[in-house]
């Protein structure tokens, strides 16, 4: 690449500081945004966690998820059928990963004064058949987890593949406002107590990371 090209890409790259920009206007506008974040994340880290979960997934190194919470947590698979692997920053793609979260957990802070404390993450993936029906990822009043953030790992998604996540109306949660193919680097953003959602069954593997920024500060029991 020669010097005026370099330049050029250079120039070219969308800075953070926009791409936050477009995410705090997405939620603060309509309390839902989809976003590439391929730029944001760099292709070589989006590479990295695809591998990282495709050789959890081969291993068997992924539990069923559970629903409810504390005590009440259960394991339904009328509910969700995806299974989930807590990241905690231990590899070198997990830990710049966990950076990334970091930047978007302060850069919201800053444009939206959430307040956001800390985020929790995992891995999931859904085989053939999997979905996780129409839910919230929050309470509504409890101040837990607060923006709902799922990048996702699938190169070459098709339509056919199903998997698709359906976000509803904030106000109307029988009207559909948005449809996101998991495809790789794409982002899909909410606010975790106001938006209703819904992955459908994916007829092809579906990988994903599913992160979530908290107002409070206790620590999750990773314990799944
Ligand atoms: O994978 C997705 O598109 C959404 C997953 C989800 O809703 C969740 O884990 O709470
Ligand atoms: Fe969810």
């Amino acid at each position: 690449m020669g010097m005026n090209a370099l330049a050029q890409h250079l120039v070219a790259a969308p800075s953070s500081e926009d791409w936050l920009d477009v995410l705090a206007d997405g939620l603060s506008e309509y309390g839902w945004l989809s976003v590439d974040a391929r730029g944001f994340l760099g292709e070589r880290l989006l590479a990295t966690l695809c591998e990282e979960i495709r050789d959890l997934d081969r291993n068997d190194e992924l539990r069923a998820a559970r629903i409810g919470r504390g005590q009440d947590k259960t394991r339904d698979r009328s509910v969700r059928r995806d299974k989930i692997a807590w990241l905690q920053g231990e590899t070198g793609a997990q830990a710049e990963l966990c950076n990334a979260f970091e930047a978007i957990r302060t850069g919201l802070n800053q444009r939206l004064f959430l307040g956001l404390k800390r985020f929790e993450a995992h891995y999931a993936t859904y085989h053939p058949g999997d979905f996780y029906r129409k839910h919230v990822d929050s309470f509504r009043g409890r101040a837990s987890r607060v923006v709902s953030v799922v990048l996702y790992l699938n190169q070459h998604w098709q339509e056919t593949d199903g998997g698709v996540l359906q976000v509803f109306n904030r106000d109307s949660d029988q009207e559909i406002c948005g449809r996101v193919a998991p495809e790789l680097g794409r982002m899909a953003v909410f606010m975790s107590e106001e938006i209703p959602h819904e992955v459908l069954p994916a007829n092809r593997t579906r990988y994903s990371v599913a992160c979530w920024f908290r107002q409070d500060e206790i620590p999750l029991p990773l314990s799944l």
